[in-house]
């Protein structure tokens, strides 16, 4: 693709955060009004307004929009407000264009299909932008590319951008959504503004984060997190549209200024690539405000859990991406008297309060979930969210206006009814190709959770007393155990791994390392990250015990051992006999605290298989030992806490006497 040329070769540096004056770009005091207008007029030049008041907008966000447009060279700019109204206007427009189809059956719901090369997230072409190289990433020997963190120079980052974004939303209109992540002037929440090309984002920012025009009289004249989104397919299109979803796959960059408070996506609009309020912004961006406010952003579930005498504990859980954290901020207890109630599905922002306990919010709006592998059986509560209101994103569909994917094969009444793949080919039930695409998705807003929490939206959150980590280990890895101490669980989450899924671009089935769950969305160094959470116990602080769960392990016919789902109360139950100190359940090993046999309630469960589900194979764990050392010397190095280095030796000793 040419670069599009502009009359100002000034504006081809859309990085700057000066002008060509010199003055500051971000720095606008009101009485500075006039010369905004003087700016903005003249760079807006003949770019007509579609909709909304441009001159109503915060000064700060005049500029920013007026800077952009006169970059990306949009048709016309029209400013969202979030109404529903809008929302109509736009769905009606993408129906008739055929980029969305009703979902007839229900109420309000639709089907995208993306082209089929863009349908995750592409870690290989995320980046963190920093001037110093390890700002971003740890110290690795020579040779040892970090696997944690992928740093781009400034100097690289200004060349990739102005090789894109001149131009690149020429025919196209641009959206500016004002969001608020957490709820709207939360002592927590912050603000950000997402300009994009793409209806798709605009519809689905709505549904996952609070975008509305009060967002722009709370944020006033203060700074905000600056997106800026292109599908990077300008008009006319000299390449062919697939499914009306335009995308620039081979010329992707998703790139981060955490000191700028800036994210610039090209090429892709799949979520987690295009939703930048989600991992660029609530997980990258935020990671380093909290760093620098003394708290945390972490890719976290919160759930409250209020057991049959009535007591609620809220605990948050972190599992890489498609490891089951929509499913267990939603599940379903099978022990009579329990009752779990969602207060987020995929992000946690936590902040210890005054009285020393760790308060969470969950920053989005809504739930943008692995399609497959849910329903009424595994996931009733995400399946009634979604009944109206959401949009599915490359699922397939029946001839009677319903999605289908994975795992509904039980629910489809007539077997005979028509399906059509997420590619658009007739499929029929037993094909052996899936119909959905693994990674397809449903975005829903979380307000129609049937187990929403009350406090939910709470500014302050709520107050979580265990923090459980995991992921995907076929071997080894027994279903529960506690960590020793804040230091051993920070030890055990940083030394977590998991088998890769179809949520990232990775192929096959390896297990990787994913410390924290945070590997793709690490914002910056490492070992500067885990000595944070090293930092905050302290004061009056009352830190959360953590512990390890391992849903996934597999018996020798390849089979899970443990059922999961609305099962995995019965873990929950046993980590919270262990919140309230009960001590005859656990014993000490090498790796933390495992429940004494039988401590599980396993009650009308059938058959288990205890022992193969819980023992610490000394085999497995040398190994492990081995290449956890490794882990922590090559990709942390120098880095790494003395804290956490202790804990690692500690740990080792103990292994090497299984
Ligand atoms: N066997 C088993 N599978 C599970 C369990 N919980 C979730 N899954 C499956 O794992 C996949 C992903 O689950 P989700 O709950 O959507 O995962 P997530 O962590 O929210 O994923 P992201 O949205 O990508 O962050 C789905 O196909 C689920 O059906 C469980 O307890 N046992
Ligand atoms: O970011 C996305 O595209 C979806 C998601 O929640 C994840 O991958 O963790
Ligand atoms: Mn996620």
């Amino acid at each position: 693709m040419s670069t599009p040329t502009t009359a100002n070769p000034d504006l081809l540096k859309p990085y700057r955060d000066t002008d060509a004056s010199g003055a500051s770009l971000r720095q606008i005091s009101a009485d500075a009004f006039y010369v905004v207008n003087e700016i903005v007029t003249k760079r807006l030049g003949h770019i007509p307004i579609f909709k909304g008041d441009f001159h109503l907008l915060p000064y700060k966000v005049q500029r920013f929009v007026a800077e952009k447009a006169e970059l990306c060279r949009p048709r016309g700019i029209y400013i969202c407000d979030g109404s529903e109204h809008e929302a109509e206007e736009i769905t009606h427009k993408l129906v008739e264009r055929g980029m969305l189809t009703p979902l007839a059956a229900y109420e309000n719901n639709y089907l995208c299909r993306t082209d089929p090369k863009d349908v995750a997230r592409v870690e290989s072409k995320t980046w963190m932008v920093t001037p110093d190289k390890y700002q971003t990433v740890t110290h690795t020997p020579e040779g040892v590319e970090p696997m944690m963190g992928h740093w781009m120079p400034p100097t690289q980052f200004a060349d990739e951008l102005d090789a894109r974004f001149p131009g690149c939303m020429a025919g196209r209109i641009m959206y500016v959504i004002p969001f608020s992540m957490g709820p709207l002037g939360g002592p927590i929440s912050k603000i950000g503004v997402q300009l994009t090309d793409s209806n798709y984002v605009v519809l689905s920012m709505r549904v996952m984060t609070r975008a509305s025009h009060e967002v722009l009289d709370a944020l006033g004249n203060n700074d905000f997190v600056r997106c800026i989104h292109s599908v990077g397919l300008p008009r006319p299109v000299r390449q062919k549209v697939i499914n009306h979803w335009p995308c620039n796959p081979e010329r992707v960059i998703i790139a981060h200024r955490p000191a700028q408070r800036e994210i610039w996506s090209f090429g892709s609009g799949y979520g987690g690539n295009s939703l930048l309020g989600k991992k660029c912004f609530a997980l990258r961006i935020a990671s380093n405000i909290a760093r620098d406010e003394g708290w945390l952003a972490e890719h976290m579930l919160i759930m409250g859990v209020t057991r049959p005498n009535g007591k609620e504990h809220f605990i948050a859980a972190a599992f890489p991406s498609a490891c089951g954290k929509t499913n267990l901020a939603m599940l379903e207890p099978t022990l009579p008297g329990w009752k779990v109630r969602c207060v987020g599905d995929d992000i946690a922002w936590m902040k210890f309060g005054e009285d020393g306990r760790l308060y969470a919010i969950n920053p989005e709006a809504g739930f943008f979930g692995v399609a497959p592998g849910t329903s009424d059986k595994t996931n009733p509560m995400a399946v009634a969210t979604f009944q109206k209101n959401s949009i599915f994103t490359n699922v397939a569909e029946t001839s009677e206006g319903r999605y289908y994917w994975e795992g509904l094969e039980d629910e489809v009444k007539d077997k005979n009814v028509e399906i059509t793949d997420w590619l658009g080919n007739p499929w029929k039930l037993g094909d052996p190709t899936p119909a959905a695409h693994p990674n397809s998705r449903f975005c829903a807003p979380a307000s129609q959770c049937p187990i929403i929490h009350p406090d939910w939206e709470s500014p302050n959150g709520v107050p979580i007393e265990a923090i459980i980590f995991g992921g995907r280990r076929p071997e080894g890895v027994p279903l529960v155990f506690e960590t020793f101490s804040w230091k051993h669980g920070i030890f055990t989450g940083g030394c977590l791994k998991s088998e890769t899924t179809a949520a990232a671009e990775h192929k096959g089935k390896s297990v990787m390392h994913d410390p924290m769950a945070m590997r793709p969305f690490m914002g910056y160094n490492f070992g500067k990250y885990l000595e944070h959470w090293v930092h905050l116990q302290k004061g009056n602080h009352q830190v959360p015990k953590i512990y390890h769960v391992n849903w996934f392990r597999k018996g020798q016919d390849g089979k899970f051992l443990w059922p999961g789902y609305g099962e995995n109360i019965r873990v929950i139950d046993w980590i919270i006999r262990r919140l309230d100190g009960e001590e005859n359940i656990g014993e000490n090993t090498a790796i933390g605290v495992v429940p004494t046999k039988g401590s599980i309630n396993l009650e009308g469960l059938g058959v288990v298989n205890w022992d193969e589900l819980m023992s610490l194979p000394p085999d497995y764990w040398k190994q492990d030992a081995i290449e956890v050392r490794k882990f922590f010397e090559e990709q942390v190095g120098p880095d790494l806490p003395p804290e956490v280095r202790t804990e690692l030796d500690e740990q080792e000793k103990r292994i090497a006497n299984l």
